[in-house]
């Protein structure tokens, strides 16, 4: 493909020039390892290294010509010098693959939790209706019915755009971080229909402030198509501050929440322990059977149901495929504990996403619950106190132990949860450093009716190495499901 068209056509015409009349580009890279003979090699300004450093190696490796953001002359090959290399390498890709998200119905979920529980239900309720679905998140993406690794929640845009090239589903359903967002991993992708869940103190390490947090949040919504419509759910103030903005800008807005304004009513009286629920729309009630409980997947069911219904669902239809959802991994994974309680996995790894799994257990029955949970190494430190705070007062224990410490020093990291065990000053809280010791001992501690919560790690793989032979929650719970079994028999 001629660059010098490639550039005209996305907005890089003052690029062009003489000397790139005749580059051909043959693949796109921003990664020079992976660079090919006759590719683009885009030089992004990372976070840990400078892909301008890289560009030689690139050369060497085949380059044909080179995008950049400095000033460099000199090169052996072709170089475009723009503002903002990863907003030039979204675009330049979506060109290479021929605008592939315009062949999709697309739907992008932002918010702080429930992207990848409402995306996983999305997609369950559409396909029972019988439209193909590709899925982008956190867990895994899924194109065309086959699923692949996925190293971000939003892949980069490069991948992003290769991947949706491959996908010959109906509709597109991609989670968009604010990682994402800021990164301009989507630029040169429209969406038909946007989805926020709600916002609460995270990433403030990268974001600064909430303020900040939300205004990235929000450019999803000036991605959508002419005609596009926006979900909100307006059970938090961001919700309704969205809303408002977005009616400003004269877009189409579907609300759900609490009020008579909203388009999805939530009845806060209906039963919500364990999995049944109502909500209104347009006057009637819907009953609702879930096969998951909580508050917390009941906003994010409706958000789903909402979205079906805006694609052209028969509202029966939605309400039906529910019965049948499996679940997520390592969302609210239930398991049962040989003395009568019950063991939970969950991604929770902020205050508010806390609160609702903590709820959700008391709100089940549990008499005594006991949270095993650590701070992620070289993430936002500023959420640790809250979270503490939250787990100390819904709890009757805690044991506090490592997540992904992420190059931070395990003896650091120990002396920061000796801080938090102090702060709280109940006696009942522990401290086990070895994250498969601390779910062993949660485990040989639970009685009849006991509740044990395992949350920040949900279905991914451990990074460091503990005690038991096992590389994640899940296979720990595994571990002691077997160690009982083995001992019973
Ligand atoms: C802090 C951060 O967001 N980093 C993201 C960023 O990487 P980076 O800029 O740090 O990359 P870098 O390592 O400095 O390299 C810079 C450039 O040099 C190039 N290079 C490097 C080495 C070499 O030999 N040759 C070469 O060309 C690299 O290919 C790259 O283009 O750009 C990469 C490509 O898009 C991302 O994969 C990467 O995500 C990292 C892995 C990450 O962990 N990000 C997290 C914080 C994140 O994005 N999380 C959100 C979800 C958050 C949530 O809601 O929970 C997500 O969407 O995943
Ligand atoms: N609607 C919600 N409101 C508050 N908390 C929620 C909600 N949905 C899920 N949670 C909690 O947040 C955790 C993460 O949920 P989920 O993975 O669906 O969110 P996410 O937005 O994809 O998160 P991440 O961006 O960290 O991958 C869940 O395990 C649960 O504890």
């Amino acid at each position: 493909m001629k660059l010098q068209k490639m550039l005209e056509e996305t907005g890089h015409s003052a690029f062009c020039s003489e000397e790139l009349e005749s580059v051909d580009i043959k693949g796109i890279e921003a990664n020079s390892s992976k660079t090919e003979e006759g590719y683009l090699f885009v030089a992004i300004t990372g976070y840990q290294r400078d892909g301008h450093d890289y560009i030689q190696d690139a050369i060497d490796r085949g380059a044909a010509a080179v995008i950049g953001e400095q000033n460099l002359a000199d090169l052996t090959v072709p170089y475009v010098r723009v503002e903002n290399s990863r907003d030039s390498l979204a675009n330049l890709a979506a060109h290479f693959y021929d605008f592939p998200s315009a062949k999709h119905i697309m739907i992008g979920i932002t918010g702080t939790n429930g992207k990848t529980t409402t995306s996983f239900m999305l997609r369950h309720i559409l396909e029972y209706a019988g439209y193909s679905c590709a899925l982008f998140g956190t867990v895994h993406n899924v194109i065309n019915g086959q699923t692949y690794d996925s190293k971000n929640t939003t892949p980069d845009s490069l991948e992003l755009q290769k991947l949706l090239a491959k996908s010959d589903d109906d509709i597109v359903i991609m989670e968009v971080s604010s990682h994402g967002l800021a990164q301009k991993r989507l630029e040169g992708i429209e969406y038909d229909i946007g989805l926020f869940t709600n916002l609460a103190h995270e990433h403030l390490d990268y974001h600064h402030t909430i303020e900040e947090y939300f205004e990235v949040k929000q450019l999803l919504f000036s991605k959508l198509k002419e005609g596009g419509q926006a979900i909100i759910s307006t059970h938090d103030e961001w919700g309704e501050k969205l809303t408002d903005l977005l009616n400003q800008r004269k877009i189409k807005v579907s609300t759900f929440g609490k009020t008579d304004k909203d388009d999805l009513i939530f009845d806060s009286k209906s039963d919500v322990h364990c999995s049944d629920f109502q909500v209104t729309e347009s006057g009637k009630q819907l009953h609702f059977q879930m096969t998951i409980p909580g508050l917390h997947n009941i906003y994010n069911a409706s958000m789903a149901y909402l979205t079906g219904r805006k694609i052209g669902i028969e509202s029966d239809r939605l309400i039906d495929a529910f019965k049948s959802f499996p679940g997520i991994p390592g969302r609210f994974e239930m398991y049962s504990h040989p003395n009568d309680a019950t063991a939970v996995i969950d991604y929770a790894h902020t205050a508010d996403a806390f609160s609702y799994c903590l709820k959700t257990a008391r709100d089940c029955g549990a008499k005594r619950i006991v949270h095993v949970f650590g701070f992620r190494g070289d993430r936002d430190e500023s959420k640790r106190d809250e979270m503490m705070a939250v787990s100390s007062q819904m709890t009757d224990c805690t044991i506090l132990t490592l997540d992904d410490l992420n190059g931070i020093d395990q003896n650091d990291m120990i002396a920061e949860l000796e801080k938090y065990r102090e702060a709280s000053g109940k006696a009942a809280d522990l401290i086990i450093p070895d994250r498969t010791l601390a779910i062993k001992k949660a485990w040989d501690m639970a009685k009849a009716g006991d509740w044990i919560l395992v949350t920040g790690k949900g279905s991914e793989v451990y990074k460091d190495n503990y005690e038991l032979p096992s590389k994640s929650d899940q296979e720990t719970f595994a571990l002691l499901i077997d160690q009982n079994t083995t001992i019973a028999t």
